[in-house]
């Protein structure tokens, strides 16, 4: 049976997230233009025009990445883009020392974005790889491109605070996805149970009067012809009354587990009343969903309903109908549920309408 909506459901919630950190990104990214404006402006008042002009080159890849993503909307090339260039940025910062050796203070913005922005996975390994250059600066002051030196003191508290502030929020960041997890998982585990027979698996009547609804619509949009079987398993007061209401309750377990063989994987069944059962079947006559109907009716009576090593007497009636000959969902369920009393009173174990006497068994097969 197709289970989509599910999936799909918690693909739009990833979507939605995703949608939201790239307003995020975008916010961020347009934030860091203006400080790298204003610091840049700041240096170059005070004369320090190449420190001043490198900032604002900064801001060229940081603007072009925001016009890149308004243009083709590739989030995960924002992503890198953003975390790049900040990258980029932050190695200079702690090169140069930027204003009185303040640059590694912009390093602290890096962990929570990170791991915002990216896997803890690959959120550690940049961060490590940060640490590298950074360690490399403090090691090699004579480095090219390095033209600052840091005090020891100043080198141990930045590892120090820069290490509680990553391992903080590595923490903090695992335990928002757990929880996260956690509440898709709920949230999967409800919207399974709203839809589904407790008993059975099969869909409830709630979500096939949905799934009615949506084909119905689809074949109004685009005619595609659709048809339902209604079936009802036969004198199953009796079967409940003569092996009780345990037997009962396997025997409708067993005939739904047929019926999820025997349909295809676009075709839905769902458990329509007490043991009643409706086959929803999209792209399909009314002959080929008799046909259906009539291999199903077979197959319950070649199959051994058990119980507690007794066998139930399981035959099944349906009443078929398709939408070509019904104007709504209301009128289809009306026309099927007239065939499937005709199929009552015409004896039992048999399909209405349009059937005949099969060789074998009490039942009937479909005329062609
Ligand atoms: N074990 C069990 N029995 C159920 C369940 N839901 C409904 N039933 C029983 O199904 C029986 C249906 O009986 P009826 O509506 O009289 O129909 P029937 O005996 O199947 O007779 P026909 O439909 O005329 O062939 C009732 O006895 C219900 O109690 C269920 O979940 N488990």
């Amino acid at each position: 049976m197709r289970d989509l909506s599910t999936s799909s459901s918690h693909r739009g919630v990833e979507e939605i997230e995703d949608i939201r950190i790239s307003r995020i990104l975008t916010w961020l990214s347009l934030m860091a233009i203006l400080f790298l404006g204003g610091i840049g402006t700041k240096a170059w008042l005070f004369g320090h025009t190449g420190h001043a002009l490198t900032l604002w080159a900064f801001s060229i890849p940081l603007a072009f990445n925001m016009f890149w993503f308004a243009r083709t909307g590739n989030r995960t090339v924002q992503k890198s883009g953003l975390i790049a260039t900040v990258g980029a940025l932050f190695a200079y910062l702690i090169a140069s020392g930027g204003e009185n050796n303040t640059g590694p203070l912009w390093f602290y913005v890096f962990p929570p974005l990170l791991f915002y922005l990216t896997s803890l996975r690959t959120g550690t390994a940049i961060l490590l790889f940060c640490y590298l250059i950074a360690a490399m600066v403090f090691l090699f002051p004579d480095l090219p491109l390095v033209n600052t030196d840091y005090t020891l003191d100043f080198k141990i508290r930045f590892f120090a605070t820069l290490t509680f502030e990553s391992i903080l929020c590595f923490v903090l960041e695992a335990s928002r996805l757990k929880a996260r997890n956690e509440l898709m998982a709920l949230a999967r585990a409800h919207e399974h149970a709203a839809r589904t027979d407790e008993l059975t698996g099969l869909a409830n009547r709630r979500e096939m009067q949905h799934r009615l609804d949506a084909e119905f619509s689809r074949y109004q949009r685009s005619g595609h012809h659709f048809s339902i079987a209604l079936i009802d398993l036969d004198l199953f007061k009796g079967i409940n009354d003569q092996y009780g209401h345990h037997a009962g309750d396997e025997a409708l377990r067993t005939f739904s587990a047929l019926t999820r063989q025997i349909i295809r994987q676009s075709d839905i069944a769902a458990r329509w009343g007490g043991e009643e059962f409706l086959l929803l079947l999209p792209d399909t006559s009314l002959i080929q969903a008799l046909a259906l109907a009539e291999r199903l009716r077979a197959e319950v009576v070649s199959t051994e309903f058990m119980f507690r090593e007794q066998r139930l007497p399981v035959t099944i009636s349906a009443g078929v109908c398709s939408i070509a000959k019904a104007g709504s969902v209301d009128e289809l369920l009306k026309q099927a549920d007239i065939h499937l009393y005709s199929a009552k009173e015409a004896g039992r174990n048999q399909i209405a309408p349009r059937v005949r006497p099969h060789q074998g068994d009490n039942g009937s097969g479909p005329t062609p």
